[in-house]
């Protein structure tokens, strides 16, 4: 539904915020777009909802052309954008009925889209309360639902939907968000919450210096993690940051500071590992630790470490400015 092919995008005076982006995403699918500040993903949604115009490459919204047809495919796709909706004098009620109509839903359907949208996402006591008078969460949620409002079989493109939001209705947001995609959407979102988007994503698409990094489903890009365990401790608050013993050899690079020990491990490892944290820990060496299976997020970090590496290469090449 949604196809990118080697797409570019240079701001005037900038480095390439977008470097040769491909990705698909199909309906029914929730894919989720990672990646550090500055990493180029606005930009991308922002080319896709044609609020910005590729330098190069190809955009194609159910076959249509962002930058040929922009006013046909902004009818095609909804975007939850990561700045606050402007909500003022406007209740989550009215703004959420007003976008179902304006994507064509008739009166009757778009006040029941929206009453089930208020319902899912438990945001009814303030659902005829006007923006200016709206928390930010909520004020989250009701962009969120204008841009859910609309008929099956859409592009919606979610930059950061679950800022601000609170823990339990980050869970209904979620639901929400699977739900678009039951109702034959393509869902494009934007987060820095790894470990949700590992729990409710399809795809995962992680992003560094404008490029494609990796590609896969959650299980796919853990795969691609170093080790299979996490031993983390906190140093005590007036001792030093205890050194791995020689009988537990890490899986790989360890990651320090001042007061923090992580430690990838493999199985083997994990056991003696162990011990020692609990022995550290009762002499009061250590405040606390925790021994976790590798995630998601472990991946991303790694692959933000090749990015630091990219980044540094290109300072040594001199990226070309282009206009
Ligand atoms: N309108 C603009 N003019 C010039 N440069 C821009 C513009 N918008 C973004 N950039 C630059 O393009 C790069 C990518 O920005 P973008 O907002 O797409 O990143 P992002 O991955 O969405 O970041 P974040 O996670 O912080 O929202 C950054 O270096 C940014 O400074």
């Amino acid at each position: 539904m949604l196809i990118i092919e080697d797409l570019v995008k240079c701001y005037r005076g900038s480095t390439r915020a977008n470097d040769g982006i491909s990705l698909h995403v199909e309906a029914g699918e929730v894919v989720g777009l990672l990646g550090h500040n500055g990493a180029g993903k606005t930009t991308l949604i922002n080319q896709v909802a044609g609020l910005a115009m590729p330098t190069s490459g190809t955009i194609r919204v159910s076959g249509i052309d962002p930058v040929a047809e922009p006013a046909k495919v902004r009818r095609m796709v909804s975007i939850m954008p990561q700045a606050h909706a402007p909500l003022a004098g406007v209740t989550p009620r009215q703004a959420t009925r007003t976008l179902a109509r304006i994507r064509g839903l008739d009166k009757q359907a778009a006040r029941t889209r929206t009453d089930e949208l208020i319902a899912a996402l438990d945001i009814e006591a303030w659902a005829d309360t006007t923006g200016e008078k709206l928390s930010g969460g909520v004020r989250r949620l009701t962009a969120f639902a204008m841009a859910a409002a609309a008929g099956p079989g859409r592009v919606v493109m979610l930059d950061e939907p679950t800022n601000d939001v609170d823990p339990v209705r980050r869970r209904l947001l979620w639901e929400q968000i699977r739900e678009l995609a039951n109702r034959g959407c393509a869902v494009l979102l934007v987060t820095h919450n790894v470990i949700e988007a590992e729990r409710s994503v399809d795809r995962t698409v992680v992003m560094a210096s404008g490029k494609v990094v990796a590609e896969g489903t959650p299980a796919q890009l853990r795969s691609r993690a170093v080790g299979e365990f996490r031993l983390e401790l906190t140093a005590a608050t007036d001792g030093d940051l205890p050194k791995l013993p020689d009988h537990i050899t890490a899986a790989g690079p360890m990651m320090n500071s001042t007061r923090r020990l992580v430690v990838p491990l493999d199985s083997a490892a994990a056991s003696p590992a162990l011990a020692w944290a609990q022995r550290l820990r009762d002499e009061g060496h250590i405040d606390e630790f925790a021994l976790v299976p590798v995630g998601l997020e472990d991946v991303y970090v790694q692959l933000s470490g090749d990015e630091a590496a990219l980044e540094a290469e290109k300072g040594a090449q001199g990226e070309p400015l282009v206009a």
